[in-house]
């Protein structure tokens, strides 16, 4: 009997659109998947618990040599990505020796934020990680860095209600590089593609079939996820259509590279880290 490749799902909104048109293709019984945060399906896909799924982009970086990315999708943004954010209840240069609190869900965007607190705002805060909880985290903290579905709450919910500030980690990304910004990757493990080079290929084309339909129907995905979020549809729309990219051509690897070099030697990986991607199978 065939055995169904393991593939990671994020349980974000951000990823709703990647998976949403599983179910429209038919592809989605093909998949065994498992839905995580995105902590915990990098830490199962690099110990070899799933075969292929989503990963973060500094999980991927340390540990490049046993994946392989599949090219033309990934979570990032190319501007404001709305979920990506610091909330702070002070100016960020006011941050220096301050505590400052990383949602423990986040890999990347806890290194990016840092980056750019240090090298952008020249701030050198005290930082402690913590379960993603705005409240909690500002009780003992003057600025937390969120990811995924609490950071939209935070930044489009609480922070206005509690009058603080949302600075968002793709513009300021895009503003200091002119660079896209890449938070995550799909990629398989390197022995899987080996062992099952045409699995692979298919895993990879559903997840991209899977894209442009949901993009295509962004409307009718939006209104869907609504019924069960605070978020209204056009607000969910614009999330999906214009913060979200989910594309990986030359311009995102380009980021990649440019996040790599910024931040590898403090980071545990080359900062000439070669990104592999999936060979088209022939
Ligand atoms: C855009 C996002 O990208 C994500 C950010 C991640 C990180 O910071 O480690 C990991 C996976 C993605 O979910 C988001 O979470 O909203």
């Amino acid at each position: 009997m065939a055995v169904r490749p393991r593939v990671g799902h994020i349980q974000f909104l951000n990823c709703l659109p990647l998976y949403w048109g599983l179910a429209r293709t038919g592809t989605l019984l093909d998949l065994d998947l498992t839905k995580d945060t995105p902590e915990k399906l990098s830490d199962l896909l690099v110990g070899g618990a799933l075969d292929i799924g989503p990963i973060t982009c500094v999980e991927y970086l340390r540990h490049a040599d046993e994946l392989v990315v599949l090219p033309d999708i990934a979570v990032g943004s190319d501007g404001p990505v709305m979920s990506c954010v610091i909330v702070s209840k002070v100016p960020l240069a006011e941050l220096d020796g301050r505590p400052v609190a990383l949602g423990s869900t986040s890999r990347t965007s806890v290194r990016l934020a840092r980056l750019l607190l240090e090298e952008r705002e020249g701030v050198s805060p005290e930082y402690f990680s913590c379960p993603p909880d705005l409240d909690a985290m500002l009780a003992s903290a003057d600025a937390a860095v969120l990811i995924g579905d609490p950071a939209l709450r935070a930044s489009l919910e609480q922070a206005p209600r509690q009058g603080l500030a949302v600075h968002d980690l793709g513009a300021m990304w895009k503003e200091w590089t002119g660079l896209p910004f890449v938070f995550a990757v799909w990629a398989a493990r390197r022995d899987y593609v080996e062992r099952h080079p045409e699995m692979t290929a298919a895993v990879h084309r559903a997840f991209l079939e899977s894209r442009d339909l949901s993009l295509m129907e962004a409307a009718k995905v939006a209104e869907q996820a609504s019924r069960w979020e605070s978020f209204d549809a056009p607000l969910l729309e614009q999330y999906f259509t214009e913060a979200l990219d989910y594309s990986l051509g030359e311009r995102q690897l380009a980021g990649i590279a440019e996040f790599a070099r910024r931040v590898g030697h403090t980071s545990g990986f080359a900062p000439d880290v070669a990104v592999r991607l999936l060979q088209p199978v022939g």
